[in-house]
């Protein structure tokens, strides 16, 4: 659509002018966005983590930034008389014109939307005025002007071998390979394995994203295979070793371990994108499963991601026709959680009152979320999704659901007609809380599923504590299980650094009536932490506390905590590795200690990145098989 299809509405300057404002603010957005993601290759090469996680971090609240900017400057330049309904409705047009040749109109869109919702108020959130249908199919949107996508390589013509090899040259890193030649063998007797007896059809290729993705002290080359009607996905790491230089470290293609590469409980990777509606697209096809708005968010695009998300709840909820509930299992002191059955996701409101031992606020809490949105979350910490002013329909509520709101959060409750809005809420995704999942297991005596949630829980715990922290509260309703049977933290109003608590060991009691008395007889300051009493809260069943002391009764030590905090205040960071161990290739061909990687990658960060963790991270690998599922 061009602007010649409106010819008179050019007679309105004021809504051109809104309509470019809006449009350059977007345009700088998207510029600062990339040069982020562009110089996430030049710190990747330098090992220069420190910076290079902090761009990352900074590069979360840019779109807020933005439109923030945008908003000043619209309220600033125009009067508000001037706005007439007419003159938004002309804006929304003019601003469709300017997006045809645009290479991120979808983005544009989003931004659009999150600066008029800024100004306009809510009874304008309609298509007349924002993007409530985009105008723009999110589609790949194919752009003759732009750099390819993908680069397309024919391994019939060069051999396996020479082809893999420039697949990673023609990345251009400036970087050393320790042994490329060594790492592409790997790679193609890998490859070989996989296809099995499969021969090679004439229309073999492999397609490799241009860009590689950075997260943390990681590279990975994304592609996928095309033999005949077969297709397969794989992803590449790349990493440093001990002396600086680059290796391959496995090569993935495994369906399940890319999904959990691309997991909603990781940093936003990097990626340098010109089209990136292109870029999902391509991903879409490696992971069927995912939805657009989770691969938009996992490439730092989180508002289009939380846009997108919110245009497939909506089509949900019209699809739908069961109630919201409280979710199952354990009410929280702080948080109301309620959830719709059929779609998996839940929904949690801030209270307005907190009943003691609870010691916070609603303005802690936010800082606490925020504090997980901004940190590495090592596969183990749920991404959420932080909406305003969100309108339910009040049919769909059930009573006791909207009762129980009412009492707890009245101060986040509008009720307007036959909708309720609420003005403030998080949304994640659904999981299993533990004690349910253990509870299940043990009803039907599945000890080897108990077992199975143990490890994985302790190995949250850990992995946590390698990313330096420490989740406050460790019952395990506070922790739930994925489809992929990991475990996962939700819970973030009593977070901690690692870093700022003191692990202690109960001192000895004095005498008998210390020991008696119903309060501590020793003086507990704010952070103390004390591990030997999480076995009252976490051992009561005799099977738990039999697979909890097999796996990991170190977590019942101040010393084992105290010792860890010791390592991230001396700058070491263990690395956790987002794929088991045991398909790198330096685990099999022992060309390389794991420990000897490990620690010093660890070290690099730590020493540059201080309390803040890093990596790729898969650590304590006490049950393999476990950590795959
Ligand atoms: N992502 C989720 N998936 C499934 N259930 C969840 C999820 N998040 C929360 N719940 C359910 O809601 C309950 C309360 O959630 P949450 O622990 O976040 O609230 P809280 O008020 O902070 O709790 P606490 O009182 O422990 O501080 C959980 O125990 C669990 O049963």
């Amino acid at each position: 659509m061009t602007q010649a299809a409106f010819p008179k509405l050019l007679s309105s300057q004021i809504a051109f002018d809104i309509a470019r404002t809006i449009l350059d603010g977007f345009d700088k957005h998207y510029r600062l966005f990339r040069a982020i993601s562009q110089a996430a290759k030049r710190h990747f090469e330098d090992g220069d983590w420190k910076v290079g996680q902090l761009a990352a971090r900074e590069r979360i609240d840019f779109y807020d930034r933005r439109v923030h900017e945008c908003v000043t400057a619209l309220e600033d330049e125009y009067d508000p008389s001037d706005l007439t309904d007419a003159v938004w409705r002309e804006v929304k047009l003019h601003y469709i014109g300017m997006l045809s040749d645009h290479k991120q109109p979808e983005l544009a869109e989003t931004f659009f939307n999150s600066v008029c919702c800024n100004i306009l108020h809510r009874t304008y959130f309609n298509n007349d005025f924002i993007f409530v249908r985009p105008v723009i199919s999110t589609e790949y949107i194919d752009n003759a002007e732009a750099t390819p996508t993908y680069r397309v390589y024919y391994p019939a013509r060069d051999g396996l071998r020479f082809t893999l090899k420039r697949i990673i040259t023609n990345f251009q890193l400036r970087a050393t390979f320790a042994d490329l030649t060594r790492d592409v063998e790997a790679v193609e007797a890998r490859l070989k394995a996989m296809l099995g007896d499969q021969p090679l059809e004439p229309n073999h290729q492999i397609q490799v994203l241009a860009s590689l993705f950075y997260r943390n002290k990681g590279a990975y080359l994304v592609g996928k295979g095309i033999n005949g009607n077969h297709e397969y996905p794989f992803i590449v790491p790349i990493l440093h070793n001990r002396k600086g230089e680059l290796v391959l470290d496995t090569v993935l293609f495994d369906q399940e371990q890319i999904t959990v590469l691309f997991s909603f409980t990781r940093a936003y990777f990097q990626v340098d994108m010109e089209v990136p509606s292109a870029y999902v697209q391509f991903l879409r096809t490696l992971l069927p499963k995912k939805p657009r708005s989770e691969i938009y968010t996992v490439l730092g695009l989180q508002k289009q991601g939380k846009a997108l998300f919110y245009r497939d709840y909506l089509h949900h909820l019209r699809n739908s026709s069961d109630r919201f509930e409280s979710a199952p299992g354990i009410r929280g002191l702080v948080m109301v959680v309620f959830a719709l059955p059929s779609f998996p996701y839940v929904f949690k409101v801030i209270k307005d009152f907190f009943p003691p031992p609870k010691d916070t606020s609603r303005a802690l809490i936010k800082e606490k979320y925020l504090l997980v949105k901004h940190h590495d979350r090592v596969g183990r910490m749920a991404d959420t999704l932080e909406y305003s002013n969100v309108a339910f329909p009040r049919s769909r509520f059930a009573e006791a659901l909207l009762a129980e709101l009412k009492q707890h959060a009245p101060s986040m409750l509008e009720e307007d007609g036959d909708q309720i809005i609420i003005r403030h809420l998080y949304i994640e995704r659904r999981m299993v809380p533990l004690n349910i999942y253990l509870a299940a297991a043990e009803a039907i005596d599945d000890d080897a599923a108990i077992e199975r949630g143990i490890i994985e829980y302790g190995n949250a715990i850990k992995e946590l504590m390698a990313a330096n922290i420490f989740p406050g509260d460790m019952l395990y309703k506070n922790f739930g299980v994925t489809r992929h049977g990991r475990v996962v933290f939700y819970d973030y109003d009593e977070i901690e650094y690692i870093s700022d608590c003191n692990f202690r060991t109960i001192p000895e009691a004095h005498n008998e009536e210390d020991e008696m008395a119903a309060e501590p007889w020793y003086p507990i300051a704010k952070n103390d932490v004390f591990p030997e009493q999480l076995g009252t809260f976490l051992l009561g069943n005799t099977k738990v506390r039999h697979f909890f002391m097999k796996h990991h009764a170190d977590l019942l030590t101040a010393q084992f905590w105290q010792a860890r905090k010791q390592r991230i205040i001396e700058g070491y960071v263990d690395d956790v590795f987002p794929y088991p161990q045991e398909c790198r290739f330096s685990y099999q061909a022992g060309y390389q200690s794991t420990d000897q990687l490990s620690t010093q990658l660890s070290h690099q960060a730590s020493n540059e990145v201080g309390d803040q963790t890093s990596t790729p991270t898969q650590l304590n690998i006490v049950n393999p098989a476990a950590q795959a599922a």
